[in-house]
Order: C-alpha cells, then structure tokens, then sequence
C-alpha cells in the first residue's frame, strides 16, 4: 500500500530547497538484499521492510548516490554542486544570505556531501569536494572574473572582502574552531578523539569555573544583533585572499572539530559544525571615491551532528541527548514555522497530527526512557507526527528558536532573511528504515517553511546611488536648459539674472550674451544668413518667400521711391543697416529675411521685458515650430528666415497677450504723456500750446492739482486695452509685426495707483469745459468708427506752469489761434488703406485740441512686388494726428512712409528747412526767424522727428 506525502508541489519558489541524498551501501550491509528506498529526481519512496507498506515523498531534488559509481543514476558531487551549489552562488552573487544545512543520522553521508570523504578537504581529489570546497571556489573564481578588467564600466571600481568563521555548538555552547588553542588542539590530535562524558568522568571536558571554558577552549556567548539576527560573540573573523586561505583554515578548524566513534561512524560528528563566509561586494565611484553599491551576505554551511539511537547503557548518552535536544528543538522550529505558513485549514491537519506526535516527541526528550526503544526523537518517528510540536490552535505559534544554541544561531535561515537549502542524508539499508522515515519526515515538513529573503544592500550606498542618478539626470536637464537659454538669448538683449537681483550695465550683459551664444549656432546662423545671401544676389526664386531676383529689386526702388518722392540712393542709404556683409555694397533691397529676423529679435525683447518666463516658453514653441518647417522645407532651406518668422510669430501672439493685461494700460498711458508733453497746453485755454513755450515749461509735482480730463477707472482702462487687444490678435497673423523696444521700455510702469486717481481728480473740476467741448459733436476730433479702438487714456499727473512763450510771447494756452484747420491728405501715388479701421489716415481737426484718441489699425502699402504692412498706432491730439509705428519691421522705413521727415536743412543763411509731414502730398518749407531757432529746431526734428514737426506745423499754422 502507497501513502503520500503531502504538499506534492516543489518549493522551489519560497525561497527554501528541500533536497535528498542517498548513500552508498557500506560494505557490512552489502549482504542484505532488499533496499529501503527507491528514488527519482524528485521523489523518494520508502518502503517499510516488515509490512512492504510505502511511503512516498515529493522534494525539490533527489540524489540517488546508493547505486554504482560509475552507474548513470548515481549522484555525484558535481551533480549536487550543479544543483544546489549554483543556486547558493548565484543567490549570494546578487546579495541574499544563503544556508545549507545537512540533517539526517549518523553516517548517512552528511559531512561527506558538505565538505568531502573523510571530513577533509583534499586538494588531491577535487571530483570528491563536497559543497564548501566547491561554493568557496565559486566565490573566488567569481572575484577573480570580476577584476581582472572592468571594460563595461570604466567609472566603477568594484571590491570584494571575503571573511570566514567557523564554529562548533557542542553540548549546547558555542565554540571557536579557528582559534589558537583549537589548532593546538587539533596538532595535539585530542579532537579526533572523542572528549568523553563530563558525566562520565573520562577525560577532559571539565567546566571551569573562573574561565568559562571546557577543556581550555573557550565558551562563547550568543548575541542578537536587531538587524543581522543572532551571532556568535567573539568568534574569530578571519579575512581571507584565496581559496588555499580558506582550505588551511577548514582543515584546521576541521580537525578541531569534536569526533567520536559511533557504531554507524568511526568518525562521528559530535558536534553541529557552523562554517560561515561573509562575502562583501562594493562598488565605488572612480570620480569621487564615494560607494554607491554595498551588498554584504552571509553564507552560513552547516554541517549538522548525526542523530543517533542513545544507548542507556552507553558513555555518550548526555552528548547524545544535547545532540538530540537540539535536533528536536530544530523539529519544532521547523513544524512551527509550517504552521505558521500554512493556510488555516491545513494548520488544523498538520496540527492534530503533531498532537500525536507531541506525546512520543516527550517521551523520548525526556531521556527515552519510558521509549520502548530509547530511542532519539527520529527513532519514534514512525509517522511524521512524531516529529512535530503541538500546534493544535490554528493561530500563529511561537517559534521555540532560543530553545537551543542550534535554532538560535540558525534563525534567519529558517524564516528569517535568507535563501536556505536543506540537504537531508538517508540511508538506503533496511535497518535503518526507521531513522529514514524519521528524516524524511523532517525534510518534507521543512517544504512548508516560507522565507523572508531580501538582498542587503547597505542603505547608505543605496541612498548615495540614488542621489547620484538624480545628479546626473539634472545635469542633463540643466544642459538641456542652457542650450535652450543660449539659444533663446541669440535673439534679445535683455539680461536674464534678474533672478539673482544682480544689476548689470549693458556692456557685462553683452559681454555674458556673447559668451552663452553657442558658438556653433551662430555660425550655423550666419552661414543660413549668408546663402540666403547669395541666393538673393544670384537671382534665385523662393516661392515659398517670394525671394526677389535683382530685376525685382530694380522694380522696387522705383515704385517706392516714386511713391514717396525720394531720392533712390537715398532710400538705399535708408536700408543700409539691413546689408549683413556690412560692406557697404548694398545691391539688394532689404529682403524678408532681415526684416523678419530684426523684427523677431525686437519681438522677443519686448516680450521679454514683459514678462521673461513667458518670453521663453514661446521662445521654444517657436524653435519647434521653425524645427519643424525646417523638416517640412529641407534643410538647405534658410534657416534663419524660417527659425524669424517662426519666433516672430510666438512673440506676436505673445505681445497680443500681453497687451490684453493692465501693463498695456501703462504703455498707452505713458505714450499718451509723451505725446501730450510735447503738444498740450495749459488746462484752462482749451486751445492747443504753442509748443516753443514747452521748452520752458517745467513740470510740477502732484501736489500742485494735476488732474484729467476723464480719468476712465482701471476697469475701464482695462476693457479698453482688452479692445485693443482683440484688434492686434486680429492683424497680427503676418509675422512681421513688432514693437520698438524703445516704446516699451517704460512699460513697466502699473496701472493707475489710488494717489494718480487722487490727484488727477482734483483737476477733473478745471477741466470740465473740456470735457463739455469733447462731448459735442462739432468738435469732437475724428475718430475710429470701431469703437473698440476707441480708447481714452488719463493725463500724466503733472501740471504745466503758466509761463512767458520765449519763441512768439503768448501767454500760456492764449496764444494758439482756434480751429487753426489743417488738413492732411494722403500721397496721392501711395495706394493706403486701413485695413483694420477702414479709416484713411485723414484727419478733420478739432477747434479744442484737448482730446487724445489712440486708435489701432494697420496701413498696408501695396507695391508689385508684395507689400510692407505697418501696424500703427494713431494718437489723434486735437488738430494733430500722429501715426506710431508699433509694427514696422524697420521703423525708418516706417517713418519714410508715413513719418515726418526732414529732407532738406540746407540754406545755413535763411534759416530756412523743409519737411515731410505725415500724410501731405508736398514737403513744407519752413523758415526760422534766426539761427537760433532754427538750431533748436533743426534739434528737437532730430530728437523727436514726428512730433517736433508737428510743433512746427503748428507754428507755422
Ligand atoms: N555519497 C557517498 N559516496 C561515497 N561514500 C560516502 C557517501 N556518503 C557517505 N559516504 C561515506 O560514508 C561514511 C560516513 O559518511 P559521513 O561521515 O559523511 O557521515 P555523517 O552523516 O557525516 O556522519 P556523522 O553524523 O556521524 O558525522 C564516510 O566514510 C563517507 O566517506
């Protein structure tokens, strides 16, 4: 009949490998025929000798070594290495505590399967190393491999330690084997004999008293160390360089080792033998000599003492019960830490089995003489319920590891932080059916042990590692950003340490841009610049950017010089700036390139005075944009064309955006206050100033009673620059439309503060009338007909002094004649339009001038080959009307347009000068009254061009 044992599953994935071996026949059981035990490579079947009844178990591995050497089943010591050997190395390569404990009775083959024949490690016959000799090599070969030449990572040093310790637990205490007086020992040669029972009054083994020692050997404590587990206190840790370091010290802790005669063994092991190897990896950085990776593990090989029968009668009967105490204690820790993994319903089974077991278990710790064999505890066993404790409650028991020295020491291999591998040692003859039976029961109930295995890292290593990915990650994340900056600062002028509160004069920000400027980048820039260059000279044609042939730029000069009557050599003196060679050979009008470039770098400028992070961010959807193209239009195409107009794009976007916000209010309200110290008069005339007389004025303070006429609330200003902001967004689809940084440099300013609304209220009541004057229709200047361009900006909050004029000795705001009506026509060959008002650029003005109306639109002058598209900004100031220029890629274009020009200053003795205004058909000639006038004029034209051509206008008017 066949019984099984149960779980059938392997284990191999809980961390614990549970194999069996199988000796050889000795020669004085050569004669009984029938064999107890049948194996496969998994399975052992045990078959009961009297009744045939059989058992089998289901193990990880099975070794069959009973059968012939050279036989093929037979399990060789290589065959065992392969299997369990390799899997110890590789477990503790990676950084996990290993174990391999060999358990069974007394001369079934544990010593030879652990360290070799004879319990030595003879170098002569490698084939026969056991386990140790084989592991420790392994550990060796894998050192050596390992620093021969680290070729895959020439920035990491990697270094090895290797300590041993080997130690005996005899009689319940703890020894070392690799002292000084166990070597004497063991020369001595006392240790291959047995040392007799301390009860029986043989020699040697005494106590002593004052030393704590038996026989001169040293007892030592055990300890528990919170994190590493239990350990031996003072055992000897020798650090070791080679494996013939190793082998010295094994052969002599060997043969330290306590032996006796048994009837099984001539050379017992009397003792449990704990040979440990602590096995240090780490890997140092080379660049800074820190450890980035520690992994330590212990490998704990255990050779067990052999259970054995104890013989009442017998001398080693109390070192047969330690042996056995401890064997049992195992047995319990084993039976607990199953229960204590199984699910509830198997702990119930496995626990009334172990209720039986518990009663034989007692008898026969209790030095078995009420056992009707007196046996040790594997004697019993029978059935396997005879080797297990009491667990009849199905809650987690309490494992008895500090029952004795040998679970104690063996904590963290049983349940603990390790990757464990039993070895159980049977015998094939029939007359040990019963001690087989025993320690197969063991090993199949060890199947059921759950490990907790993890690979002990140091945590300051593994902190360090941490923190140096980090590092480099953010050093290529910083790389990444100063490319981008470096990039970003090609295109402004602007300084980016704002951040750091550090103030920077211009020349250092030059000196800083020029150094973050890639090298390469600007190279690759001036070379697109460049073959743009001579494509324009050579004559090709770029449909997609209407490049223009020299026939083109003939045709150009022309139309435009004739449109606005100027001298061609002059008009390409005009464009000079834009010849990249800076030869002066100009040949070609200035192309899209340059416009587009110019104006993105004044683009971004502005936008970046506004506001820097978010300059940046479309600074980079631009790069992807002209990334992009540049993919789309092959690279040869110019680049730098395609990365302008891509960049001037964002910033346009950009600028909309930011002209929606309350900083626009500012802007508006600031170029307003410009305009109007220039060309306002006194509150209370309700007439236009003679402007010669703002020479002389000086502004006053506040507190004087400053006010505006309307002083719309911020509300309002801001519906108002939202208005307008919707107009740029709709006319700012053509790339090149910019903002002088000049016009926003004092953008910075906020909106109107409560002590602005203050004081400009106070002459709210002055201005009354004007406001009256504005609100009539007669009056009332020309505005846009959209009145979402119409927008009424506050007064700068100072005050004008009634003063003397020195020029023509009005009195202040009297002197101006009203409805001095001027009126403006457009060049009649120029073909204008305003696209985003409809409106032309004439204007009706107003009898009081005291109104200041901005409006946005954009001129757009057609020519054959394309066209130049202005976006303007139009400040009508009572009979004046002034076109600014807020879009024009090259503002002295802008002002040959529409701008007033000087065009003739000649004539040194009449004083006289003539000048372009904006929107007359014919120059004006003017003549000053002395030379001194017309110096000063011929200055303020030069400082202000548009609005001291006004002022004369006026005059003259
Ligand atoms: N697989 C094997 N092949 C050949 N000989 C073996 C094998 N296993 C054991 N032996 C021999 O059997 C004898 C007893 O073996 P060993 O000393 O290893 O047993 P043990 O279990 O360590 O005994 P003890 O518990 O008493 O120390 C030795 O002479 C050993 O050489």
């Amino acid at each position: 009949m066949e019984q099984e044992s149960a779980p059938e599953t392997p284990t191999s994935g809980s961390n614990i490998r549970v194999a069996v071996r199988c000796r050889p026949f000795f020669p004085s059981e050569q004669g009984q025929h029938a064999r107890s035990v049948h194996m496969t490579k998994t399975s052992a079947n045990l078959i009961n000798p009297v009744t045939k009844q059989q058992r089998k178990f289901t193990f990880d591995s099975c070794y069959d070594s009973s059968g012939d050497i050279d036989g093929e089943g037979y399990a060789s010591q290589q065959d065992i290495y392969s299997d369990i050997g390799v899997w110890l190395v590789d477990n503790s390569l990676r950084g996990y505590n290993t174990c391999i404990f060999a358990y069974g009775q007394t001369g079934s083959g544990k010593t030879y399967t652990m360290l070799g024949p004879d319990g030595t490690w003879d170098s002569k016959h490698e084939d026969a190393h056991g386990l140790i000799p084989r592991i420790c090599a392994a550990h060796f070969d894998y050192i050596q491999s390992k620093t021969k030449r680290n070729i895959t990572e020439p920035t990491i040093e990697r270094k090895y330690s290797v300590m041993v310790s080997f130690a005996e637990l005899y009689m319940e205490q703890a020894y070392d084997l690799l002292t000084p007086e166990a070597a004497k020992r063991a020369n001595a040669g006392s240790a291959s004999t047995s040392p007799g029972d301390p009860t029986s009054g043989a020699a040697g083994w005494r106590r002593t008293a004052q030393s704590n020692s038996y026989n001169g050997r040293e007892t030592l404590r055990l300890r528990e160390h919170p994190l590493s587990g239990p350990f031996i206190e003072g055992l000897t840790q020798t650090e070791v360089s080679s494996l013939e370091e190793i082998q010295s010290l094994m052969e002599r802790g060997a043969s330290a080792r306590t032996t006796g005669v048994t009837k099984m063994n001539e050379q017992s092991s009397r003792s449990h033998a704990i040979f440990t190897m602590t096995f240090t990896q780490t890997a140092i950085a080379t660049d800074r000599g820190v450890p980035i990776e520690k992994k330590e593990c212990k490998v704990s090989l255990v050779d067990l003492a052999g259970s054995e029968r104890a013989d009442p009668g017998g001398s080693r009967i109390r070192e047969t019960a330690n042996i056995n105490k401890g064997l049992l204690t195992l047995g319990r820790v084993i039976s607990a830490l199953t229960q204590n993994a199984a699910p509830a319903g198997e702990k119930r089974r496995r626990g009334s089995v172990s209720r039986r077991g518990s009663e034989i278990r007692n008898r026969s710790n209790s030095g078995s003489k009420s056992s009707s064999r007196g046996t040790s505890p594997m004697k019993s066993g029978s059935t396997r319920a005879s080797l297990f404790d009491d667990g009849s409650n199905s809650k987690s028991e309490v494992v008895p590891y500090r029952e004795s020295v040998l679970t104690w020491l063996l904590k963290e291999s049983l349940g603990g932080n390790a990757k464990t591998a039993m070895i159980a040692a049977i015998s094939p003859a029939p007359q040990h059916f019963e001690e087989t039976m025993s320690t197969l029961c063991y090993a199949d109930q060890a199947r059921g042990i759950v490990n907790q295995a993890k690979v002990n890292d140091d945590p300051a290593a593994v902190v360090i590692r941490q923190l140096r990915e980090e590092l480099v990650s953010l050093k290529t994340q910083l790389r990444e950003a100063q490319w981008s900056l470096s990039r970003a600062l090609q295109f402004t002028e602007q300084p980016t340490s704002e951040s750091e509160g550090e103030v920077l004069s211009p020349g250092t920000i030059r000196s800083r841009q020029a150094s973050l400027v890639d090298p390469v980048e600007g190279r690759r820039s001036r070379e697109g610049m460049e073959m743009l260059s001579k494509q324009l000279r050579g004559g090709s044609v770029d449909e997609e950017f209407e490049l223009i042939t020299p026939r083109d730029n003939m045709d150009r000069h022309e139309s435009i010089t004739s449109d606005l009557y100027l001298d061609p050599e002059e008009f390409e003196t005009l464009s000079s700036p834009y010849d990249m060679r800076g030869n002066g050979s100009r040949k070609h009008t200035p192309s899209q390139l340059d416009m587009s470039d110019a104006e993105a770098k004044i683009l971004f400028q502005a936008v970046h005075e506004l506001d820097p992070q978010l300059s940046m961010r479309l600074f980079k959807a631009s790069l992807d944009r002209s990334n992009e193209m540049d993919e789309n239009l092959g690279q040869s195409k110019a680049y730098s064309l395609v990365a302008a107009n891509a960049t001037a794009e964002r910033m346009t976007e950009g600028m909309a955006t930011l002209l929606s916000k309350e900083k626009f209010t500012s802007f508006a309200r600031n170029e307003r206050a410009d305009e109007e110290s220039s060309y306002s008069g006194t509150p209370n005339s309700g007439s236009i100033d003679n402007p010669a007389c703002l020479a002389t004025r000086e502004p006053q303070a506040m507190e004087n009673g400053g006010s505006s006429p309307d002083i719309p609330s911020p509300d309002s200003l801001q519906a108002d620059a939202a208005a307008v902001a919707n107009s740029v967004a709709r006319t700012s689809k053509l790339p090149r439309l910019s903002i002088p940084s000049s016009s926003l440099a004092s953008v910075s300013t906020s909106i109107p503060t409560s002590r602005d609304v203050t004081a400009a209220n106070r002459r709210t009541s002055e201005l009354s009338n004007l406001d009256e004057a504005l609100s009539s229709p007669s009056s009332a200047p020309s505005r846009s007909t959209d009145p979402e361009l119409r927008m009424k900006v506050p007064r700068r909050k100072r005050t004008l002094t009634p003063s003397t004029c020195s020029s023509c000795n009005c009195q202040q705001g009297g002197s101006r004649a009203e409805g001095g009506a001027t009126s403006f026509a457009r060049a009649p060959t120029a073909e204008f339009s305003c696209q985003a008002g409809g409106e032309e650029p004439t204007v009706t003005p107003p009898r009081a001038a005291r109104s200041v109306t901005i409006m946005e639109g954009q001129l757009y002058k057609k020519t054959r080959w394309g066209g130049y598209r202005l976006r303007l900004i139009k400040v009508q100031l009572g009979v004046l009307t002034v076109w600014k220029s807020v879009g024009a890629a090259q503002p002295k274009l802008a002002v040959q347009l529409l701008g007033n020009r000087v065009i003739n200053t000649s004539s040194s003795s009449e004083y006289t000068f003539d000048l372009m205004v904006s929107g007359m058909s014919t120059p004006m000639h003017f003549k000053a009254q002395d030379q001194t006038q017309h110096t000063r004029w011929i200055e303020l034209l030069e400082q202000n061009q548009r609005s001291a051509a006004s002022d004369i206008v006026q005059q003259v008017c």
